[in-house]
């Protein structure tokens, strides 16, 4: 990101606190099975292995690309509060899961967050610094994982946010 060795460390200062790790168990059936729905992580990011049965897309240049597992690779997904500290110069990706037919598979997700308490805002680095503003408002991490939760029981209006961090974008 162009920040100094350490900066996200020492900006989460509390490392045993709140990363989070995910064990994925797409047990087998007949049919294709979306796996999980297009999605972007609210982590900082999240580091991804899938076993070899594969499934894990991530969606660029409006196509879905398979990434091909492998035993001694990890994948790196950009979350949605890098891309709010970056002022949108790294962008959250948006992925999902098509797990094949008739197969088991198994991943594990390590996310990287922030504590729950912190205050989440572009960063002078990339705003003021290089006289950009700020495309969204601060924020409490907690607060974001609580509305990405409810928008799981009360759907927003707008698909786009259900998929993007737009609550906190100012429109300039
Ligand atoms: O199972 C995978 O490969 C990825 C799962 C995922 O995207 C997630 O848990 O957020
Ligand atoms: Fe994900």
């Amino acid at each position: 990101m162009g920040l100094p060795p350490n900066f996200l460390a020492n900006y989460k200062n509390d490392p045993s606190r709140d990363s989070f790790i995910g064990l994925h168990y797409f047990p087998a059936t007949e049919a294709e099975n979306l796996g999980k729905p297009a999605h972007k992580d609210p982590s900082c990011f999240t580091i991804v292995y899938q076993d070899e049965v594969r499934g894990l897309q991530v969606h660029k240049d409006g196509q879905w690309i398979p990434i091909a597992p492998s035993k001694d690779k990890l994948v790196v997904n950009i979350g949605d509060v890098i891309q709010v500290l970056s002022n949108n110069k790294f962008k959250s990706a948006t992925h999902r899961v098509v797990r094949p037919r008739e197969t088991d598979r198994y991943s594990y997700a390590f996310f990287y967050n922030v504590q729950g308490d912190k205050w989440v805002e572009p960063l002078p680095q990339f705003t003021k610094e290089i006289g950009e503003s700020p495309k969204y408002r601060g924020f409490v991490f907690d607060e974001y994982l609580q509305l990405r939760l409810r928008n799981l029981t009360h759907p927003p209006a707008r698909p786009e946010d259900l998929m993007d961090i737009t609550h906190y974008s100012i429109s300039n």
